[in-house]
């Protein structure tokens, strides 16, 4: 065993990938800054000593150019990696982002995407509106409590509107958050998302005797969404929307789409849609609040559409504000939520940015590497809205190197929901608070499938605007 590693760090194909010496033997000190949520202070760290392609364990290869990315994600679509699949906690179950067969991810995709069809998005509108109300009373109530400013963590409040919006829109009923204050589900979420970093790393875990699987976090709340959901459809209720697919879906065919994939399902779709969504409002404010000068430009876009405190935020008027939009897209290209890489499997011996790479190599594509790389972007690390609105020092933004959401057949499925989502909180934001910045705050982020603030809180001051 020793020589065949030996040959492979050194004769093998990957052996002229450069990297550190390490990476040649072992995965190991890869794997712990993944599962210790460094991967993404260390990765930047690694192409920058060693260039667009960097060799991080025998067969494990970390991208950041353009080409290459495109290639993985979009040309050749490559299958995901074994990652997804330890993700599983029953192996057998797959859900719609832990499923690597292509055949059966395409029928999963096209039964869900009645769900994510424009009408049905347009539908939604107010139902994040009643969310959206219950959020600016809560907000405004504190801000009267607190003598007329109040200072919020911006991180949970944002956790708990985008969770409610999601139960509502997608399960039936908002679960309240907002209102309840209550930020056990987002802890919940996050020690979830924690434990299925290290599962996908250390699969055989979850069968150690005394461990408990990392849904027992979070199967209760599901059971009962889906019990309650039994019961009202034996009622005669009907709703349409994403659980009631999952409920057809079992009901047709209970075999091969059981209890079990519900709640698989369900529990992605909870996470999926809330965190990354509450995280890239955070973060857009976090820049916004950093860089006055351009959420004064935004302030007063905002301020021109919507010229009264009591001015319904819509849809249809905030999809084309080019300003608001600008700044989304700044944001998520400067602190996307996709920070270490998307993992991929070589299908077949291929060339991957000059060098051959053999069936069955890991490539991660580091879209926020690429998003932040100096030879497409001018000023990589500034944060510069108007870049999307014309030429910025003679370039243009390149949309082809801008993935927040992923590309190819495995992209997000909930772009247009995030966005049309996204809009509506920072428009309404924006438009009925003063925010100003709390001094001394640490911006350093760790990552367990999504970011999460080092500190634990991302604190904003918020005053009623007159
Ligand atoms: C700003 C917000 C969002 C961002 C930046 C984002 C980003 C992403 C990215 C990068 C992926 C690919 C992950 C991978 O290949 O491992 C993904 C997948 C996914 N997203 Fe989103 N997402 C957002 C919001 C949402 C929302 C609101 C929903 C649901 C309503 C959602 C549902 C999903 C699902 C189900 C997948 C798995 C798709 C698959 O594997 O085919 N996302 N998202």
């Amino acid at each position: 065993r020793c020589c065949v590693i030996l040959l492979g760090a050194f004769t093998g194909p990957l052996s002229k990938i450069p990297g550190p010496m390490i990476g040649k033997f072992t995965s190991w000190p890869w794997i712990i800054q993944c599962v210790k949520g460094n991967q993404m202070n260390i990765g930047p760290r690694l192409f920058k000593k060693y260039g667009d392609i960097v060799r991080v364990g025998p067969a494990d290869i970390i991208f950041r150019d353009k080409a290459t990315i495109q290639k993985i994600l979009i040309d050749d679509d490559f299958r995901k990696s074994r990652d997804y699949e330890s993700a599983r906690e029953d192996p057998n179950v797959t859900s719609l982002i832990t499923e690597t067969d292509k055949v059966k991810y395409k029928q999963k995709r096209r039964l869900l995407s009645p769900g994510f069809s424009i009408t049905y998005l347009n539908g939604l509108e107010p139902l994040m509106h009643e969310c959206l109300q219950a959020f600016t009373k809560v907000l405004d109530a504190r801000c009267k409590d607190e003598g007329g400013c109040a200072t919020v963590d911006m991180n949970r409040v944002l956790g708990n509107l985008t969770s409610d919006v999601m139960s509502a829109a997608s399960f039936g009923g908002s679960f309240n958050l907002v209102e309840s204050d209550d930020n056990t589900q987002k802890n919940i979420f996050t020690s979830y998302l924690k434990r299925v970093a290290l599962d996908a790393q250390f699969p055989f875990i979850k069968y150690l005797p005394g461990v408990p699987l990392a849904s027992s976090l979070i199967s209760g709340l599901v059971e009962d969404i889906v019990s309650k959901r039994r019961k009202e459809i034996e009622e005669g209720i009907m709703k349409k929307d994403i659980l009631q697919i999952f409920i057809d879906t079992n009901n047709a065919d209970p075999v091969s789409f059981t209890d079990k994939h519900i709640r698989a399902e369900m529990i992605l779709f909870m996470i999926a849609g809330s965190d990354t969504t509450s995280l890239t409002a955070t973060f857009t404010l976090l820049l916004l609040l950093n860089n006055q000068e351009k959420l004064k430009e935004l302030i007063s876009e905002i301020d021109s559409t919507f010229p009264s405190l009591e001015d319904t935020i819509t849809f249809a008027k905030t999809q084309d504000l080019p300003y608001l939009n600008s700044v989304i897209n700044e944001s998520m290209r400067i602190m996307p939520i996709v920070t270490a890489g998307i993992v991929r499997l070589v299908p077949e011996t291929t060339i991957l940015c000059g060098f051959e790479v053999p069936k069955d190599t890991i490539v991660s594509a580091w879209i926020n590497e690429m998003q932040r790389d100096s030879r497409i972007w001018p000023d990589p690390d500034t944060f510069i809205p108007e870049r999307w609105l014309g030429d910025y020092k003679g370039v243009s933004a390149d949309r082809k190197a801008f993935l927040p959401f992923s590309a190819g057949s495995r992209n997000c499925i909930g772009q247009q929901f995030a966005l049309k989502e996204l809009r509506l909180i920072l428009a309404t934001l924006i438009r009925r608070y003063e925010l100003s910045l709390v001094q001394g705050q640490s911006h350093e982020l760790r990552v367990h499938t999504v970011p999460w603030f080092k500190q634990g809180f991302y604190k904003v001051r918020v005053k009623v605007r007159t």
